[in-house]
């Protein structure tokens, strides 16, 4: 029996289930699991990846078909048992999970988008080499006739010296690439044809080689340069275990045992630790996966690895070109380059033997995929982790309940520099009247006077977040969605921040003709304008970031470079502010409206409030200059997670959490699942959602709802959430209820998804 390659095609199809077998004629005889195969597949040809190799089918032999082609590169079998948990684990299908471990480019087309680059390389030859020294010891010089030659016909080369005749700009290009080592042609100053010629004459040699496209990237402040500093002693009791369990030999240690959280405070030197353990990593000879939440917001860790590293550092993400992707997903794939940083497509990095995969930052919503497959990022990584035998090493200063409950916490409780973390002041701000409290003007006073650096987080942008009619009381509301339009002064617009949608600001009422609007609520363009009029001075600059001012690629990181540069100012802008960022100048923090995140519906509310508000103070006061202070403005003034966060109460918060979510049974204690079905009208989407709940049938598996969503994008939402204890039954039995269903007329009228462990 030949062998049979059991091949996933990649199609969107959903009804369609492989693997399909195939027959490996002996031509094919090198495919292996991870191969990329063009095969025939109901009358055409489709991209399939090889997800398991057989010596037997159940296919009868006449209908059993090869395939037609390899496309190369493919990809490493580890990824190809990694898509398809995944295929299982968030309700998707093989096909779609395969998607994400493609090599850049791939896509389902049969041939490669995407290629190596090539450039035409011109390097001098021994000859040519001989030549220029003969030129330059006196013989004939370029270009002129030896004496004694017969009238420059070029026939003779003259008898005095042997040297080859050279025309002045043949000698240029010799001496050229000479001093310059072997040069792209076109670097060289001469036409293809004339290289042609000299390459003719054996003077230099042409050859085609590849060439790597290499991204830059904007890196801040990589304040240590290459040289590791002396690790504080809580650095080195959170490395100690890690460096044991990267040289524990296999087998010694079980995979929980291998799952590490690092909880440090802010500016505890967590990433230090991340470095010496990679380092640990390599010595071992082992690669390396870095995750962060998102690339731009990462400067300083991306830069922080290239130092310390350098090239054998890859950078994959979404903004590369593609053609620069390729190449340094080609370079992992080669081991050229052994440690990969990229955001939470970067888990899908194609090393092999991967020892060590970081997740910076654990606590961001970001490393949740919101397309199908909507993977999260740090369970894909606990599942590579454990099926390459590699440690886990998630790191936060304000870590989710799950990981505190699930790893084991290495922790770090002082910055590196010794220093308390800043004193946190709630401010109550039940009675004001204006966006910045009292003490809020006079602490940035302060610091302007001191000439140095404030963050200043609001967690909404535009002007404000909507207007209504003084008169009649009508509220702008989007066409397509069921929210409130957020007024944009600067662009003249009134907007829709889920769809997009955009109107010009209203200059009266359209229902009752009263031209008296007012503004609700202030987001960062409000308080950017309110900042500028409080400080008053040009020499205190104000820097905002948004959504709406980072808009163009690199945006952002070019807008934290200028705050990092200037010698003062204030930074105003969302959430982007508080991530991460170590500017040591800053000594002031302070948060608007910190009880806004607490007004979502949703049982991570506190657990966002806590980080957020955590997460701003611990960019204060890092530097040589004294203690950093830290202002909450709230409505909220006895929050659990308010109070926690002013108290630095990381541990007491996470205990109070952790009772909480037992008692409600929310995560970690349960596995929650998502159902939305989506339709034109409500009734349609509810009689979706009711035929999934109906069908929903796990031990343990409570179904709630249905319940109806805000309109979004003008379709109706009705919503499940299924709480379950025995999550692998649950999932199972939702993507079965939900495939049902959309094969039934309830079902084909709505679009159903489903999303395990939502954020
Ligand atoms: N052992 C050390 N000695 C001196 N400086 C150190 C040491 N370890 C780290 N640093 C420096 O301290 C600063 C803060 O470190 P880092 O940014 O890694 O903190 P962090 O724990 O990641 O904080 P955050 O959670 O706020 O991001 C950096 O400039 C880093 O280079
Ligand atoms: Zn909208």
């Amino acid at each position: 029996m030949p062998p049979i390659a059991r091949i996933e095609p990649l199609t969107t199809a959903r009804a369609l289930r492989g693997p399909f077998d195939y027959r490996l004629p002996p031509e094919l005889a090198g495919v292996e699991v991870g191969s990329l195969l063009v095969v025939p597949f109901g009358g055409r040809d489709l991209l399939g990846v090889v997800a398991e190799l057989a010596d037997t089918t159940d296919v009868p032999e006449e209908k059993l078909a090869e395939p037609r082609a390899v496309l190369e590169p493919g990809v490493p079998a580890e990824l190809v048992g990694l898509a398809r948990w995944i295929a299982d684990e968030y309700c998707s299908t093989p096909a779609r999970a395969l998607g994400l471990v493609l090599p850049p480019g791939a896509g389902r087309s049969t041939r490669p988008r995407v290629r190596t680059r090539h450039v035409l390389v011109a390097e001098l030859s021994a000859s040519g080499r001989l030549a220029l020294a003969l030129a330059a010891d006196g013989a004939p010089l370029p270009g002129e006739p030896a004496p004694g030659a017969s009238n420059g016909d070029g026939s003779a080369a003259g008898t005095a010296a042997r040297a080859p005749r050279l025309t002045p700009k043949q000698h240029t290009v010799l001496s050229t690439l000479a001093t310059a080592g072997p040069l792209p042609a076109a670097q060289t100053g001469a036409d293809h044809g004339s290289l042609r010629r000299l390459a003719e004459r054996g003077l230099l040699v042409l050859e085609r080689r590849e060439q790597r496209r290499r991204p830059v990237h904007a890196t801040v402040g990589a304040r240590n340069g290459g040289a590791p500093p002396r690790l504080t002693a809580e650095q080195e009791a959170a490395l100690e275990p890690l460096v044991a369990a990267l040289e524990a030999p296999d087998g010694t240690l079980n995979p929980a045992e291998r799952r590490f959280l690092l909880h440090g405070v802010t500016g505890s030197g967590k990433t230090e630790v991340y470095l010496q353990a990679a380092a640990a990593a390599l010595a071992a000879g082992r690669s390396v996966i870095v995750l962060v939440p998102e690339i731009a917001l990462a400067p300083q860790t991306v830069g922080r690895f290239q130092a310390r590293f350098g090239d054998t550092v890859a950078v994959l993400h979404s903004q590369l070109g593609q053609g620069e992707r390729y190449d340094e997903w080609m370079r992992l794939r080669r081991g050229e380059a052994r440690i990969c940083v990229g955001p939470r497509s970067a888990v899908f990095a194609p090393l092999t033997d991967v020892g060590l995969i970081i997740v910076d930052e654990e606590h961001e919503p970001a490393y949740k995929h919101e397309g199908d497959p909507r993977y999260d990022a740090r369970r894909v990584a606990a599942r590579r982790a454990h099926d390459e035998g590699a440690v886990l090493l998630s790191g936060s200063a304000t870590p989710r309940p799950e990981s505190v409950h699930a790893l084991r916490r290495l922790r770090i409780t002082r910055r590196v520099d010794g220093r308390p973390l800043p004193p946190v002041e709630i401010l109550d701000m039940r009675d004001a009247r204006h966006p910045l409290h009292p003490v809020t003007r006079e602490a940035l006073a302060d610091v302007r006077r001191a000439g140095r650096k404030a963050i200043v987080l609001v967690n909404r942008r535009g002007w404000s977040n909507f207007l209504s009619c003084r008169s009649c009381g009508k509220v702008w509301q989007c066409p397509q969605c069921d929210v409130a339009l957020v007024l944009h002064r600067s662009q003249r617009a009134v907007s829709c921040h889920h769809c997009g949608h955009s109107e010009r600001v209203p200059s009266g009422c359209p229902d009752c003709g009263s031209v008296s609007l007012a503004r609700h609520g202030s987001g960062t363009e409000r308080i950017e304008q309110e900042l500028i009029e409080a400080i008053g001075d040009p020499g205190f600059p104000v820097f905002r970031l948004d959504a709406d001012t980072t808009a163009t690629k690199g945006a952002i990181a070019r807008a934290l470079v200028r705050f990092d540069a200037a010698p003062a100012g204030v930074l105003v802008g969302t959430q982007i502010v508080a991530k991460g960022h170590d500017f040591p100048d800053v000594t002031l923090g302070v948060v608007l409206d910190a009880d806004q995140t607490l007004r979502f519906p949703d049982f991570r509310a506190d657990e966002r409030t806590f980080s957020l508000i955590a997460q701003l103070a611990g960019r204060a006061g890092r530097g040589e200059h004294g203690d950093g202070r830290v202002l909450v403005q709230t409505l909220a003034v006895e929050e659990r997670a308010i109070l926690a966060a002013a108290a630095h109460d990381s541990d007491g918060f996470l205990a109070g959490e952790l009772a909480r979510r037992e008692l409600l049974r929310y995560p970690p204690f349960a596995s929650l699942i998502r159902v939305v079905c989506s339709a034109e009208q409500l009734a349609d989407a509810h009689a979706a959602a009711e035929a999934v709940a109906r069908l929903v049938d796990a031990p343990g598996a409570q179904v709630l709802g249905p319940a109806p969503l805000f309109r979004l994008r003008g379709r109706e939402r009705s919503q499940l959430v299924i709480k379950a204890t025995q999550r692998r039954a649950a999932v199972q039995s939702v993507a079965a209820a939900v495939d049902a269903v959309a094969r039934t007329p309830i079902g084909r009228r709505a679009s159903l998804s489903a999303d395990v462990d939502p954020q």
